[in-house]
């Protein structure tokens, strides 16, 4: 047969598969409207296994292909069927009183909780990401979270993950676990020098103090120094601090530019970081649930079964409605063996068709679903 030949034979199934494809669709939405009358879950595991096996065996050698056909065909018709039922999830209603309050243009003022001391990298976050608002230091980011979530400070500012260190696990379990949301982020280049008391050489250094993330990231420059101890410090900014403090003249610590100046240290090395590519993320908290016009991000930590293709169970729910993913990272689950959650970040306009059902699918179905907010960058 001439290739236009098989073309025009393509084109005159693909019409019929379509046919049958919206005539499927037709009776998923009888299902589910006899399943919200009944009050019946829309997942129905055994009777999508039971259809899986049969196709699997009538497709022959093209079972894969016919298993992953039909997989979606399934999936998005559980996606249709939520999106009737429209039964309340938790991310529904967070979204939906999210946005009634988000008549407001962004805040340019207010309180906001920062972990560490003037000349932090969280501070020149906290500049960008709310430009006339009034910093206060917090000793931990437990206490940031802390300060949005009892009122004392209106915003919360917090590193989130590092484009050579990967996710602030710390930060990633506090907002799953405290009444908090994300509302906006931005992106820092991270630069790291070392600084001493006047007058100390790298020669007589022995330990190096800073944040165990700026360690990490300066993990070569340690290497190449066998002689220096790494001692993790609270914050970057402390590390200056306590080491312009201590007098000790054997110690260094890894900070941001302006520490030196401003706690009396001098710069000993310039660009001791790993990567000139060195990005650091940060993310607005406020106790208050907002999504401000124009949020085009969310980000997620989903936690799914231990069996084969449930991660791609959670892709095709994104691949169904358009959502392009941003970021995913699997992380053990602390003190289980061999689980894993997943950390996302996809990009999404909550106003297109299907994006809220495919959340309320994800939460429905999921072994864990935890919606952290939706926001954009600055
Ligand atoms: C259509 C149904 O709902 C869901 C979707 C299915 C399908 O598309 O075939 C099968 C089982 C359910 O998980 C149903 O329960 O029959």
């Amino acid at each position: 047969m001439e290739l236009s030949d098989i073309r025009k034979a393509l084109d005159t199934l693909d019409d019929q598969l379509l046919d049958l494809f919206l005539k499927r669709m037709g009776l998923c939405e009888e299902v589910a409207a006899y399943k919200k009358a009944n009050n019946i879950p829309i997942l129905n595991r055994g009777r999508e296994r039971e259809i899986l096996a049969d196709v699997m065996t009538k497709a022959g050698h093209l079972e894969r292909e016919a298993y992953h056909l039909f997989a979606t065909m399934m999936e998005l018709s559980r996606s249709r069927q939520a999106e009737l039922i429209g039964a309340p999830t938790r991310v529904g209603q967070f979204i939906e009183t999210a946005r009634a309050d988000a008549t407001l243009a962004f805040p340019q003022t207010g309180l906001v909780a920062c972990q560490g001391l003037e000349g932090a990298n969280t501070q020149e976050a906290c500049d960008k990401l709310i430009p006339r608002g009034t910093i206060m230091y917090m000793k931990s980011f437990d206490a940031v979270v802390s300060a949005v979530e009892f009122g004392l400070c209106e915003f919360g500012v917090l590193p989130i993950e590092n484009s050579s260190h990967g996710s602030v696990r710390a930060v990633y379990d506090l907002l799953q676990n405290r009444p908090v949301s994300i509302i906006r982020t931005t992106r820092l280049c991270i630069r790291h020098e070392l600084m001493a008391l006047a007058g100390v050489k790298l020669e007589d250094v022995t330990e190096i103090h800073s944040h165990p993330q700026a360690l990490g990231q300066c993990a070569q420059f340690l290497e190449k120094n066998p002689q220096i101890t790494a001692v993790p410090a609270g914050n970057t900014s402390m590390a200056a601090k306590e080491l312009a403090e201590s007098g000790g003249r054997h110690r260094a610590c890894i900070s941001s530019h302006p520490c030196a100046a401003l706690y009396g240290l001098e710069v000993i090395g310039t660009d001791i970081q790993d990567s000139d590519n060195n990005y650091t993320r940060f993310v607005c908290i406020t106790k208050k649930p907002t999504i401000y016009p124009g949020a085009n991000r969310m980000s997620l930590v989903i936690a799914c079964d231990n069996k084969p293709g449930a991660l791609y169970e959670i892709l095709a729910k994104f691949s169904a409605v358009g959502v392009n993913m941003t970021k995913l990272e699997s992380c053990a689950v602390t003190g289980r063996n061999f689980e894993f959650v997943f950390f996302l970040e996809v990009e999404a306009d909550l106003n297109r068709r299907g994006v809220i059902p495919m959340l309320e699918e994800l939460e429905r179905t999921c072994q864990s679903f935890h919606f952290l907010g939706a926001y954009g960058e600055v």
